[in-house]
């Protein structure tokens, strides 16, 4: 990505990842970083000269918006899983009688390269159309060494071809193949002797993720996969106490996890857990609300203990085929009763957290990337309140108006 030139956006509304500005801000941007910020009423020619000045015009500014958890590399769709399910089918029956992500990983084995590439893209030009300006990608429909290299291969090249910055992360442990049906232990060995040397070798791989649960791995077998993760110098992250309670976030805590993800049946010991080893709670109200789930995360809980919570789309072709963040931003007010702010900061300063980036991108402010965006409204609650609108007007990756949407707010 080029670096832009020196540029100065004057007269916006701002929100900088963790709180909003009580009055018009300026906003430095140096080599594709934040350089400074000032209130208008303290901006002087000086401070102006050498700098291209773009007039924001009242506009909402927030941080570009970042999708912390998502499975966007796939073959397939699940549209037939979503029926069954409407019929009265539990997804844990269906993953039990081998379809659900095992359905995924037979589409996704016998799909090249090139189509994952060309499907996945869709998927992520309509979250960067939605504000995104970094998406983290999971493995984990491969499920053998070849297909999940595969999988992360198409990762980093999206990550590559277009203007957003994509985060890989190594799902192996995501469910059982069926080549190792009666062995986890032997398929657990597989992903911490072959897959995580391999994907940390080719640099392929920024983090390692698991799915604690009933119908995929135990507490046991995920700390197994934590270990090699680490010995492999990789992040870790957990899909923990989405269907029940298992105590996968505290293993994951306790192992130093960057972020613990659903958390629908956390208890008070898990999110103490969280606090005390300074992990992000990831919600996924996506997931939540295509399963009809009725048990709701302890959000109460966590914002006692003062646990960052992030917000993502989780999205993927089962349990959350929802490719927008802003909906993500309604659902966690309408459905966790998150306030605006809060869902906000958990698409922004706190999902940057959940990726072990928060020096880098998730805040307008000096020294961060110069990602953000622009909306048509000045009231940052509204992103959160209305579906289909504010409208994105422009959005700047590295100091670079990646999209201008519309003529209208600059
Ligand atoms: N919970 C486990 N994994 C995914 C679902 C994947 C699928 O059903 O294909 C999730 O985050 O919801
Ligand atoms: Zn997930």
């Amino acid at each position: 990505m080029d670096q832009s030139s020196p540029c100065l956006w004057v007269n916006a509304s701002l929100f900088d990842g963790l709180n909003g500005a009580a009055e018009p801000m300026a906003v430095a941007v140096q080599e594709g970083r934040i350089a400074w910020l000032k209130p208008m009423s303290e901006l002087n020619a000086a401070d102006q000269s050498g700098f291209e000045c773009i007039d924001a015009k009242g506009a909402l500014m927030t941080p570009g918006l970042i999708d912390c958890h998502t499975h966007l590399v796939f073959g397939g769709n699940r549209a037939g899983e979503f029926e069954a399910r409407l019929e009265g089918a539990s997804y844990q029956d269906i993953a039990r009688a081998g379809g659900g992500i095992i359905s995924t990983v037979r589409a996704t084995r016998t799909a090249s390269e090139d189509e994952l590439f060309e499907s996945a893209k869709t998927r992520l030009q309509a979250l960067m159309a939605d504000g995104a300006t970094t998406v983290e990608i999971k493995s984990g429909y491969g499920l053998d060494l070849e297909n999940e290299l595969k999988m992360l291969r198409v990762a980093r090249r999206l990550g590559r071809e277009l203007p957003v910055r994509v985060v890989t992360t190594l799902l192996g442990a995501h469910a059982l193949p069926p080549e190792y049906k009666d062995d986890a232990d032997g398929y657990i060995s597989l992903v911490c002797n072959q897959m995580i040397p391999a994907a940390a070798a080719e640099g392929l791989a920024d983090a390692v993720d698991v799915f604690c649960e009933h119908i995929a791995f135990s507490v046991e077998q995920c700390e197994r996969v934590y270990t090699a993760a680490k010995a492999h110098g990789l992040a870790i992250k957990g899909h923990t106490e989405q269907l029940s309670n298992l105590g996968g976030s505290a293993a994951a805590a306790r192992a130093g996890a960057l972020s613990v993800d659903h958390i629908e049946y956390l208890d008070e010991a898990g999110v103490k857990a969280l606090a005390e080893a300074g992990t992000v709670a990831t919600l996924l109200p996506g997931a939540f609300y295509m399963l009809r789930e009725t048990q709701l995360p302890p959000i109460e809980l966590l914002r006692r203990y003062g646990v960052p919570m992030a917000l993502a789309t989780d999205a993927n072709p089962g349990t959350s085929p929802i490719f927008s963040l802003k909906l993500m931003l309604n659902m966690a007010c309408t459905l966790f009763r998150l306030t605006p702010i809060e869902a906000l900061r958990g698409v922004t300063a706190h999902g940057a957290r959940a990726l072990g980036l928060q020096e880098e991108v998730g805040r307008i402010a000096p020294g961060l990337q110069a990602d953000f965006c622009l909306w048509d409204t000045t009231n940052p609650a509204e992103l959160a309140y209305s579906v289909g609108l504010p409208r994105l007007t422009h959005r700047v990756v590295a100091g670079m108006v990646a999209e201008k949407i519309s003529e209208d707010a600059a």
